[in-house]
């Protein structure tokens, strides 16, 4: 059966025209005037734009004492009523645990996916048998991200000597480190003493996380990268510290990329000083949420280049579940949810304000991440050939976002009471329709994994130029006897 979306305009990350997109067996097959086929879409009024894919998410990911509550079936539906048609998780293995087997677990979680996925691999601990285990990884799973953590001291945090080691292999592979940048050890000491204190609130933990731990640890983790010859992905960059770092880099030729969310560039810091504690603590997150100030250079990064992805880092926790800190702000689960409002938070507060071009907004949403994760132009794209995710964006359609209205589990939204106008009157997921206007039809293990191949142009660009400018012994004549 052959599906025609007629009458609408596509906009990708670098044009905008009118024409119909006909789709088969799960692929965009023909894109022109005047196409017809067995079932019509009618796009009047509307964008067609590849669906959005959002590379960090945490569904029923074990964390704080607790799992986060949306699971690959809730967090996908999520994603799609709100026009993202694949998400991007992380497999975690515990300290000392292989990867494979954490792996295994994650593949087992995934099976009633909604929309594609694929994986992140993260690295929590270092020895012979993650650096071996790393080449299965890639080159037989179909995974070329690893992801490292610079805080949680104590927990998934890994140490300079292990991310320096775990970058070389990376840059051996062809894969990209991904890396949560904050100073682990300066957080773990300022929470401590704010706790003795008695400052102990959830507004603590953004007073435990200032910039600048964000800002050292950002450029920390790009030079080491360099060092070790291998592109870099800092995820939830919130800050000017750590988007300057970022673009300093940049401009030095380093590949570095940011990725700012939707949560940073939309919530900021009064929110933790809410005289409710359910309000505060269900904005919890790390990094936690800035000022204006800071919001601005995210906005600014991403028109100019400097940043390249809007994500979630979509980790859902329920109000019980976020009471686990009372008393004591370091127990709060960090994370908030955000899936089904990323695409049309940001054309709302982006596009309709003019912070963005629609261009820009598809790349940032879409086109960006599937070429620095390998997977363009399977996803992220208008092109024959290319996997019909696609949503159909009537830029018209307005809601008062409401926790009693999403498909989220959790029983709130950090986005409450925000209007947005720009929503999918269509959300397909290859081929199929998932999401019409309101009435939601997803399918419960639809969803497929996405393989994700290593040795991207980037990676092999730079371990070219590493093995050109590598230090070689000078070999000399004559050299004289030893003083001794
Ligand atoms: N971001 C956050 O607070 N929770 C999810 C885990 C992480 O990405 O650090
Ligand atoms: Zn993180
Ligand atoms: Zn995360």
């Amino acid at each position: 059966m052959t599906t025609v979306i007629k009458n609408g305009t596509i906009v990708t990350a670098d044009l905008t025209y009118k024409a119909d997109v006909k789709i088969d067996g799960g692929k965009i097959v023909e894109i022109g005037p005047n196409l017809s086929g067995d079932e019509v879409l009618d796009a009047t009024g509307c964008f067609i734009m590849p669906g959005g894919i959002d590379p960090h998410t945490h569904l029923e990911m074990p964390f704080m004492g607790t799992y986060s509550s949306d699971d690959f079936e809730s967090g996908t539906r999520a994603a799609l009523a709100g026009g993202t048609t694949m998400v991007v998780d992380f497999a975690l293995p515990s300290p000392g645990q292989s990867l494979l087997e954490a792996l295994t677990m994650w593949d087992n979680k995934s099976t009633r996916a909604n929309c594609d996925y694929s994986f992140h691999m993260a690295i929590t601990w270092w020895g012979e048998q993650v650096f071996n285990e790393m080449k299965t990884i890639v080159q037989d799973k179909g995974i070329n991200t690893f992801k490292h953590f610079m805080a949680y001291k104590g927990a998934l945090m890994v140490n300079d000597d292990e991310m320096f080691a775990s970058f070389q292999r990376c840059a051996e592979l062809g894969a990209l480190p991904l890396v949560h940048a904050e100073n682990g050890d300066v957080v773990a000491s300022l929470s401590a003493k704010l706790l003795s204190e008695g400052n102990n609130g959830p507004e603590a933990h953004a007073y435990s996380r200032p910039a600048e731990v964000e800002g050292e640890a950002t450029n920390r983790a790009i030079m080491i990268a360099d060092m070790a010859g291998c592109p870099v992905y800092i995820v939830h960059t919130s800050c000017e510290q750590a988007h300057e770092a970022i673009r300093r880099a940049r401009q030095k030729g380093i590949r570095a990329y940011g990725e700012p969310l939707i949560q940073h560039l939309t919530l900021d810091e009064t929110e933790y000083f809410n005289k409710d504690w359910d309000h505060a603590a269900r904005r919890v997150m790390s990094p936690p949420f800035r000022n204006k100030q800071h919001q601005d250079s995210l906005w600014a990064g991403l028109a100019s280049g400097s940043l390249q992805v809007v994500a979630t880092d979509h980790c859902a926790f329920t109000t019980a579940q976020k009471r686990f800190g009372v008393g004591d702000f370091t127990k709060i689960p960090n994370g908030t949810g955000g899936l089904e409002d990323r695409m049309p938070m940001l054309w709302t507060y982006g596009v309709n304000t003019g912070r963005l071009t629609m261009n820009e907004f598809v790349a940032v949403t879409s086109t960006n991440i599937a070429k620095i994760l390998n997977i363009y132009p399977k996803k992220g794209a208008i092109l024959v050939g290319a996997d019909a995710d696609l949503v159909v964006w009537d830029p018209k359609r307005s809601k008062t976002i409401s926790s009693k209205t999403q498909q989220s589990a959790i029983d709130y939204n950090v986005f409450e009471g925000k209007e947005v106008t720009g929503l999918p009157r269509y959300t397909l997921t290859r081929g199929v329709v998932a999401v019409e206007e309101d009435t939601i039809k997803t399918r419960s293990g639809h969803g497929e994994f996405v393989r994700r191949e290593p040795v991207t142009a980037v990676s092999k660009a730079l371990s070219t130029w590493k093995e050109i400018t590598a230090p070689r012994k000078v070999e000399r004549t004559g050299i004289p006897a030893s003083g001794v």
